[in-house]
């Protein structure tokens, strides 16, 4: 079921001929926004993939979005940290999506989730057509912060239009208590950075500040001294 995303609105662009009745019954319904945010590894992905599965299960078309910045595991399925998946549109815009579908299959489409929005530049635009005008429910994941926890991309541009707004937080990987924000382990500065646990790790407030270069150092000697650890035990 988790892959029958895109294989829906595929289908929705085979059936063709929608008519006009159609597509005023499809504007007439109300629209709906839904954001979920969170730091990395807070079960943002997982969360919209089980909205989106939900709506599936009950006979709705649902399309799935993603930035094709993210190329982290697959480029053409959204994948959770811990690997669950589901076939989706892979685009650079959200303004493409229409015309990646076509206009027949984008009216079919009665749920359209969004993940990595915080790469979506054109995040608020699309939403107010999509869910006033088109009358579509949307769910949108995405980093509300990024490393230095200002804004990222125009995801809390579209809070003012949601109907419901989830932050979803993480373990911090220091002390074990609930993580709000990202930390970034390299030096690299730049704001659009693409990476998994090799770059990112959650970290609650009072962890926030720790220098992420010596967190991968503390990380390289315990791991280390594993090693050394089982090396041991082996030539024993
Ligand atoms: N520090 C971590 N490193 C790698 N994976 C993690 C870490 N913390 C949690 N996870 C896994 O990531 C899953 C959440 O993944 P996902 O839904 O893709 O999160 P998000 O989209 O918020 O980044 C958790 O259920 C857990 O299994
Ligand atoms: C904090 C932060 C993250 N990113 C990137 C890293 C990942 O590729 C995505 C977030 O993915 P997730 O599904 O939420 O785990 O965003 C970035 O580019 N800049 C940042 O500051
Ligand atoms: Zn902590």
């Amino acid at each position: 079921m988790l892959s029958s995303a895109r294989s829906v609105s595929a289908a929705a662009q085979s059936r063709g001929g929608a008519g006009g009745a159609e597509m005023e019954v499809r504007a007439a319904q109300s629209g709906e926004i839904h954001v979920i945010v969170g730091p990395m590894f807070a079960g943002k992905t997982t969360a919209l993939l089980r909205r989106v599965q939900a709506e599936a299960s009950n006979g709705r078309s649902v399309a799935l979005i993603k930035s094709d910045k993210d190329n982290r595991y697959a480029l053409d399925s959204v994948v959770t940290h811990d690997g669950a998946k589901m076939p989706c549109w892979a685009i650079p815009q959200l303004s493409s999506f229409h015309e990646k579908l076509g206009i027949e299959a984008y009216d079919k489409v009665d749920v359209i989730g969004i993940d990595e929005a915080q790469f979506l530049d054109d995040l608020h635009d699309f939403c107010c057509k999509a869910a006033d005008r088109d009358g579509k429910i949307i769910v949108v994941a995405g980093l509300d912060g990024d490393y230095k926890r200002k804004k990222f991309g125009s995801v809390l541009d579209i809070v003012p239009l949601a109907d419901s707004v989830t932050k979803l937080t993480a373990r911090c990987e220091l002390c074990g208590r609930r993580a709000f924000f990202t930390l970034r382990k390299t030096q690299e500065t730049r704001t659009e950075l693409i990476g998994g646990a090799d770059v990112y790790m959650p970290v609650c407030r009072q962890h926030l500040h720790m220098d992420g270069q010596i967190v991968m150092e503390a990380t390289r000697i315990v791991l280390d001294l594993d090693k050394s650890t089982v090396r041991s035990h082996a030539l024993k």
